[in-house]
């Protein structure tokens, strides 16, 4: 099935649209163009303990739970549904959609990190997620958030000690004080996703998602990060960003994938993706 797709990319030209926005990186000296991820008609559903679907009012559904007759079952929701594309080396791509659409939920199926229901992803190499959430210890200083950070993406501790200065300096925590020696819960929400985004970007990913975290930097970090994202394509990556912002997305990504309520409503170059977006958002 995945040489399928594959196949259907190659006549379509999907592929070779994106390598005329992209450039020539993502091929290889014999001019095959290198896939990273095949989503293969993949669906998500979420299982929640709750009672039945209700209906009605906010009214209604205080009274179900002062009633305390909580009918016992299982409601399903279905975030992902049928979506497929190939991802190549190199390539930059945005995921854009209005909130809930499902956007998270497909990066946490590439990464690995949900099962499919039905369909399949297939990666060549680790997919890092690195999400504005991404699981760092908010009572550990940002010193030892660098080491369990680095540890977790499987850098080595001496690997993690020869960028630690790098990390800093590009996070600029410290640009105000000596705050990486203080807890990650004295930052503020910007300089938590600084510190997020520069240890996830120390390491060369063979395909690194980032969820929203250009857009909580202040401008003279978004351009930073807007290099570095262009570097870690450079030495072969893919890098799938999620925003609401549409300028992060124009300036970093080179293909877009458009999702509503769980499909894939539209795959291609990232101005003609964005710009049929901000038709139907009026945005
Ligand atoms: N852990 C969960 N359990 C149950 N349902 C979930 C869970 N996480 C997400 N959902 C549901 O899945 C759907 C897709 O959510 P998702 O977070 O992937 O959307 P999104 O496009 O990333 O949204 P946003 O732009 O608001 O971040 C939504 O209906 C949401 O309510």
């Amino acid at each position: 099935m995945a040489e399928q797709i594959l196949d259907k990319a190659a006549k379509d030209g999907t592929a070779d649209k994106a390598d005329a926005v992209s450039g020539t990186m993502s091929t290889t000296a014999a001019g095959a163009r290198i896939p990273t991820v095949i989503a293969d008609d993949v669906h998500i559903v979420y299982r929640v303990n709750g009672g039945p679907r209700g209906r009605g009012s906010a009214t209604a559904a205080l009274s179900r739970m002062l009633r305390r007759k909580n009918a016992p079952g299982m409601r399903e929701v279905h975030a992902v549904r049928g979506v497929t594309f190939v991802a190549y080396r190199g390539e930059s791509i945005g995921l854009i959609g209005s909130n809930g659409s499902g956007k998270s939920t497909l990066l946490k199926a590439v990464a690995g990190l949900l099962p499919t229901e039905r369909g399949k992803v297939y990666t060549d190499g680790q997919p890092s997620l690195l999400g504005v959430n991404a699981a760092l210890m908010n009572d550990l200083t940002g010193e030892r958030n660098v080491i369990l950070g680095g540890l977790a993406m499987g850098m080595s501790r001496e690997q993690i000690r020869e960028r630690y200065e790098d990390i800093v300096d590009f996070s600029g925590i410290n640009e105000k004080g000596d705050f990486i020696t203080l807890p990650m819960r004295t930052y503020s929400s910007g300089m938590a996703a600084r510190l997020r985004f520069s240890i996830a970007a120390a390491k060369d990913h063979d395909v690194l998602m980032i969820d929203e975290a250009l857009a909580t930097g202040d401008r003279k970090f978004q351009k930073r990060s807007e290099a570095r994202i262009r570097e870690l394509r450079k030495d072969a990556g893919t890098v799938f960003l999620v925003s609401h912002n549409n300028k992060s997305i124009r300036d970093t990504c080179d293909r877009v994938l458009w999702l509503e309520k769980g499909e894939l409503l539209m795959d291609g170059p990232t101005d003609e993706v964005i710009k049929a977006y901000e038709k139907e958002t009026g945005k």
